[in-house]
């Protein structure tokens, strides 16, 4: 909460968090997206205090980290946050099973245990095959698994996950975020991710903020954000070309509806309805999305008011 952060350089001073405040819910996978040099790995390095915002508190499952001084009590709260690499971090030298046993090791768990914990990860992941295997024996996707195996090592309650799929093509990524999607269900597990990828805030996030110059521009549930008139969330995850057709409107869904509303449109007003583009898909288990439609008639504003009523989003230029 109120999280700032300038990095001090020798001839100026760079401020990459400037009062970010971040609400994730336990359980709940949030995303956050941002341009480049927006603050996105600032922010998820100061979660885990890898690096000490210069102001602000972060506080991990009901524990204030930022407060604790003492090296061992930070050690012992950072085990409950895992994190995920985008270029995987794994250590070449190590076999898959060697890498997933390395954070228990550093940790002082007991051999026996540490191997029956190392076979139940990368049972987990999908993995169990490739214990002996070294990560330049294994594929992109492969590496990823790894890196989620061994960023659970310690049964943490919240996963950060640093650009997890960006270095992977799309039928893994898919795969990539199936398996975080699981993880999240199947263990409770919080995941906070960055991504630039729009795609991945519409596949797996029950919420997401947008970042702009070190600053939230946004935040919310995605289904929420979808729903908010002038959303540039809901701009960006549905993006339309523009148009200049006549009669041209914007029509956001922000949840699904059971009735054909365009079929009704034309019999209940008698007007003639376009759809010039646009896209509908399942976000969180709703049909949502945008639609650039031409809607023509007599009839047209009591059209639009219409759908207005039934809680769609309807922006008309210069209306
Ligand atoms: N260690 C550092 N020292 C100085 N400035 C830094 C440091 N790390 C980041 N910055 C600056 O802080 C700002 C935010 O960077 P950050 O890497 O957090 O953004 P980002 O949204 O994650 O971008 P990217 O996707 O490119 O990593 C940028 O202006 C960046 O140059």
């Amino acid at each position: 909460m109120g999280l700032r952060k300038v990095y001090r350089l020798k001839d100026r001073e760079v401020l990459a968090l400037d009062d970010v405040d971040l609400n994730v819910r336990q359980g709940e996978i949030y995303g956050v997206v941002g341009q480049s040099g927006a603050g996105k790995s600032t922010l998820l390095r100061c979660v885990n205090l890898l690096e000490r915002p210069t102001r602000g508190t972060v506080r991990v499952d009901g524990e204030d980290l930022t407060a604790m001084r003492r090296p061992a009590q930070l050690r012992a709260a950072r085990r409950r946050i895992g994190m995920v690499h985008q270029h995987f971090a794994l250590l070449s030298s190590r076999t898959v099973a060697g890498n997933v046993a390395f954070p228990l090791e550093v940790a002082g768990v007991a051999s026996s245990r540490r191997k029956r914990r190392v076979m139940e990860l990368l049972d987990l992941v999908g993995l169990a095959d490739r214990a002996r295997a070294y990560p330049a024996q294994l594929s992109g996707g492969q590496k990823q698994r790894v890196g989620i195996a061994r960023a659970l090592a310690s049964d943490p309650k919240v996963l950060l996950s640093d650009e997890a799929t960006s270095a992977l093509d799309p039928a893994t990524t898919e795969s990539i975020l199936e398996l975080l999607r699981d993880l999240n269900r199947e263990l409770g597990l919080t995941i906070l991710l960055i991504t630039h990828e729009m795609d991945v805030i519409k596949r797996i996030c029950d919420s997401a903020a947008i970042m702009e110059a070190g600053a939230v521009h946004e935040a919310g549930r995605v289904l929420d954000l979808i729903g908010t008139p002038g959303s540039l969330l809901a701009r960006s995850l549905f993006p339309l070309p523009p148009t200049d057709a006549p009669d041209a409107v914007a029509i956001t869904y922000p949840r699904s509806y059971d009735e054909p509303l365009m079929s009704e449109l034309t019999r209940k007003f008698d007007v003639d309805v376009n759809v010039l583009g646009g896209a509908v898909e399942t976000v969180s288990g709703q049909s949502v999305g945008r639609l650039n439609v031409q809607v023509r008639g007599l009839n047209r504003d009591a059209a639009l008011d219409y759908l207005d009523g039934k809680g769609l989003l309807v922006e008309v230029a210069g209306r």
